[in-house]
């Protein structure tokens, strides 16, 4: 079952002479349980790609679709984006004024979740990312990766359906960024679909599939033998 689909998207930045064409009809579908990996040069339109299948811009031409909804006609977009995306962003957004924890817990508190209920939530998920001992510290009391492992528990708390995750391990050692990745993958065992940037060949071997963009369009589409590539 399809859960995100881009049909014919196309994405200009500006206009006229300095216009930039960051997307050229791109088609694009990510099933319900699927991992699909977005590899390409520094330019080729990935983060571009990852921000409009979530819904945080708009194609110049083009549908996106996030389960039974063309995004267009959405009337509340926040809240679908609240409920249904978490995103993983390079340049990570923690709230400097909130703890670790906090953090996690605003997008459930924003759905209209109970503090206390958002808060079990928050620590369930920071333990799955073996990251409970920082759950009260504050931003700047963090690491670079470890910065980088809340920002991803606050992408994953609740049922979020789709995650979008632009070079998630990009901070992290290599035995961290494996842990993001194994539980993006359990994530998308148990249901979710998942769209990753990455330039590193060894974490698009945990893709069901890899895109390749170049200038703004797929340039190829390769399944991935999952048993070999692990
Ligand atoms: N807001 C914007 N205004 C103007 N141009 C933009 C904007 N956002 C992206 N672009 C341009 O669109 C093209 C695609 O950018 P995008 O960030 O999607 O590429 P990318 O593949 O994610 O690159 P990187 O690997 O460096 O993050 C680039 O030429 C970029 O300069």
């Amino acid at each position: 079952m399809t859960f995100v689909r881009l049909a014919e998207v196309a994405r200009v930045h500006g206009e006229g002479a300095t216009a930039v064409h960051a997307l050229k009809g791109v088609n694009l579908k990510v099933d319900v349980g699927e991992l699909v990996a977005v590899m390409g040069p520094s330019g080729s339109g990935k983060s571009t790609l990852l921000n409009l299948a979530g819904g945080l811009d708009r194609p110049t031409s083009g549908t996106v679709h996030i389960g039974e909804q063309d995004l267009a006609t959405v009337r509340d977009l926040a809240a679908l984006r609240r409920s249904s995306v978490g995103y993983v962003f390079q340049d990570l957004n923690l709230i400097p004024s909130l703890t670790a924890a906090e953090n996690v817990m605003l997008p459930r508190e924003l759905d209209g979740l109970r503090s206390s209920r958002a808060r079990q939530e928050a620590m369930a998920v920071l333990a799955e990312i073996d990251a409970e001992e920082l759950a009260d510290r504050f931003p700047e009391e963090l690491s670079g990766g470890q910065r980088q492992r809340v920002a991803i528990a606050r992408a994953l708390v609740g049922e979020r359906r789709l995650l979008l995750a632009d070079e998630p391990t990009g901070a992290l050692d290599t035995h961290t960024g494996d842990e993001i990745l194994r539980t993006l993958r359990a994530r998308c065992d148990a249901g979710a679909a998942v769209l990753l940037v990455s330039h590193e060949p060894r974490y698009a071997a945990w893709a069901d599939r890899v895109v390749f963009l170049r200038d703004g369009m797929i340039a190829d589409s390769t399944n991935v033998s999952l048993e070999s590539a692990r």
